[in-house]
């Protein structure tokens, strides 16, 4: 595990955004695992920044978002289909059929599930994935307990998700008890994992992300095995790491 500690957001987003961008520039036909939440925006909106300037073109790029929620299409300001299109893909040269982000309206979900990993597949493998991480420890949407083997899925989304996640909705109420999302397999499948961390509400979660056990109560602590894993994080949310765990 390599572990980048940085100053703050903005810091955070162009640490992961050079990341992403060596990947662009050296990888004939990349393809780029993408995550939602509200850690990501910074490294979009540096994305795009460097699209506009033309240092990076996604003409040849192919993307797997994480997760979905059920029940919610590409139409509603909640789904994840909404912020892609919103936060990323309406402003780059992303081919749209090459721009995939579960459904969480397809009839037959399980079905859908299995066709999504034979994208990813088909694609060959995800040469990047970014993630964030859920107070819980939770990466994609798979909340503790998800076993390690796990592949894309639908998955019951724990209450404490469900809370912290109501401030992109009108009320807890409108919040899918649901999710589609990809598989802690599937993620570690992943070439190179990237998962940033910022904020003081993280810093909980980092303090128990450097000291877990490698456990499925805690999905996150798996990346530690990952033989090509990076953990981007600010000062405030590495605030509460004591100096005596060590950062390799
Ligand atoms: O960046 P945020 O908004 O804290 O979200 C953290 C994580 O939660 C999810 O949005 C799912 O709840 C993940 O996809 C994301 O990585």
């Amino acid at each position: 595990m390599k572990i980048l500690k940085v100053k703050n957001y903005e810091q955070l987003s162009k640490a992961a955004c050079d990341i992403v961008t060596k990947k662009i520039k050296n990888i004939e036909h990349p393809v780029l695992g993408l995550a939602t939440g509200s850690t990501p925006e910074g490294l979009y909106k540096c994305l795009i920044e460097r699209y506009e300037a033309g240092e990076i073109t996604f003409a040849n790029a192919t993307s797997f978002n994480l997760d979905e929620y059920v029940g919610l299409d590409e139409t509603h300001p909640g789904s994840y289909q909404y912020y892609m299109k919103d936060k990323l893909f309406n402003h780059i040269n992303l081919p749209a059929e090459r721009a995939f982000v579960p459904s969480g309206t397809d009839e037959d979900l399980q079905a859908h599930c299995e066709a999504y990993e034979d994208k990813i597949k088909k694609a060959g493998k995800i040469d990047i994935q970014i993630l964030g991480i859920g107070i819980n420890g939770h990466i994609g949407f798979n909340e503790p307990g998800t076993s390690f083997d796990s592949r894309t899925h639908v998955v019951e989304l724990d209450e404490s998700t469900r809370e912290v996640n109501s401030r992109f909705f009108n009320s807890l109420d409108e919040v899918p008890t649901k999710a589609v999302t990809m598989g802690i397999q599937t993620i570690m499948d992943a070439d190179e994992v990237v998962l940033i961390i910022s904020g003081e509400n993280k810093a909980d979660t980092v303090l128990a992300f450097m000291e877990s056990e490698i456990s499925e109560e805690f999905p996150a602590s798996i990346l530690k095995k990952h033989p090509n894993f990076t953990l981007i994080v600010d000062e405030p949310a590495y605030s509460k790491v004591p100096d005596n765990i060590a950062a390799e």
